[in-house]
């Protein structure tokens, strides 16, 4: 079986996804959908796609299509949602999963009244690389965990829609998401939402939250502390520290690519072991692959490391706690 997709929106991120679903002899794309004839003429026209329209209802309800791609702002990513699940369709809409608790409250009712897949895109999750890190989480090396430390500083501030609410849900997300998988991996399913969060932040001029800290303090002691910008850098972090050992990404853990990922590890008492990833294909294909899979399998939801419908909400839970850390701070 072919997947046959509906983009929905003609951004940045759309010109990404979509060449994951061209590399993909599972899928292939329906339909490009936005708000502006011009530049949906282009984007057609680039990617030899099918059809065009201007009217999301009528793509959501084609019989035609079998699963949406939502690539637009976060603050919108709910609605949209909500009327794919309603036809039924299969749904992949960008992080973060909504930019307010209200908002995914409404997302999960609408992909729950509705028997339909539903996937945050977290491409990142998706890819060889996060299942290897997942693995030696799991085997034992780390010890027990003890502390967490991530970091995710872009400048992007000048070209993402302030109305999908700054650093947070654009670029915490990610060192969020990803602390929780850890957390889960080494401590158990419940273990990401006991816990003591305190944060501070800087407001940027359009009044969404530019730099961001975060210390928290997990029930069974663990400690974490996680930093995102989208004011200045290009620089990214993240590192588990364990009883026997350090486990850290020395390759950008959000944005695998085709080629050689790296890890390393670094027991306190022996010499550091490099551990390179060897793939062919970025995580925006493995994404794809990914919900190929669920859904041919009649799935509604992803498996680890990709996240299940309760990750997603938690970690809204977590960007909504810290945005209000750092707005009351
Ligand atoms: N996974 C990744 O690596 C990345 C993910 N993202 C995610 O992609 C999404 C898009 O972000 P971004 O590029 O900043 O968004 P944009 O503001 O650039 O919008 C993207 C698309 O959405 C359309 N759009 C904008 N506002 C609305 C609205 N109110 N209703 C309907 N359509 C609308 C735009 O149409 P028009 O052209 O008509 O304005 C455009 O086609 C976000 O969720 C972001 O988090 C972003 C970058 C990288
Ligand atoms: O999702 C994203 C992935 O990372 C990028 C920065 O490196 C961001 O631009 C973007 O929002």
């Amino acid at each position: 079986m072919t997947l046959n997709w509906a983009i929905i929106g003609t951004g940045f991120i759309s010109n990404k996804v979509i060449d994951g679903i061209k590399r993909s002899d599972g899928s292939q794309v329906q339909v490009i959908a936005g708000r502006k004839p011009d530049t949906l003429a282009k984007f057609q026209d680039e990617h030899a796609i099918p059809e065009v329209s201007t009217d999301y209802e009528a793509v959501l309800t084609d019989p035609k299509v079998d699963a949406v791609y939502i690539g637009l702002p976060n603050h919108v990513h709910h609605t949209v949602t909500g009327a794919a699940a309603k036809a039924g369709k299969a749904v992949l809409s960008e992080k973060s999963l909504t930019t307010t608790m209200n908002q995914a409250d409404a997302l999960m009712a609408a992909i729950n009244d509705h028997n339909t897949f539903f996937v945050e895109g977290f491409m990142y999750l998706a890819h060889p690389f996060l299942q290897r890190f997942q693995a030696i989480l799991m085997d034992g090396r780390l010890g027990d965990l003890r502390a967490v430390s991530g970091f995710y500083a872009a400048d992007i501030w000048k070209f993402v829609n302030p109305m999908g609410m700054g650093t947070l849900y654009n670029l915490g997300c990610y060192p969020a998401s990803l602390l929780q998988l850890t957390v889960q991996t080494m401590c158990g399913n419940d273990a990401f939402v006991n816990r003591r969060l305190q944060g501070v932040g800087n407001l940027g001029a359009d009044g969404t939250v530019c730099d961001a800290a975060c210390t928290v303090r997990f029930d069974n002691g663990i400690l974490a502390t996680l930093q995102s910008t989208d004011s200045y850098g290009t620089r990214n972090a993240f590192s588990v520290l364990g009883t026997k050992g350090e486990l850290r990404f020395v390759s950008n853990p959000w944005q695998p690519i085709g080629g050689r990922s790296h890890l390393q590890w670094c027991p306190y008492d022996g010499q550091i072991e490099d551990i390179y990833v060897e793939d062919d294909f970025d995580a925006f294909y493995h994404q794809i692959k990914m919900v190929e899979r669920h859904v041919l399998a009649g799935d509604r939801e992803a498996a680890r490391p990709s996240p299940r419908h309760a990750d997603s909400y938690e970690i809204m839970g977590f960007l909504t706690e810290w945005e209000a850390a750092c707005r009351s701070g």
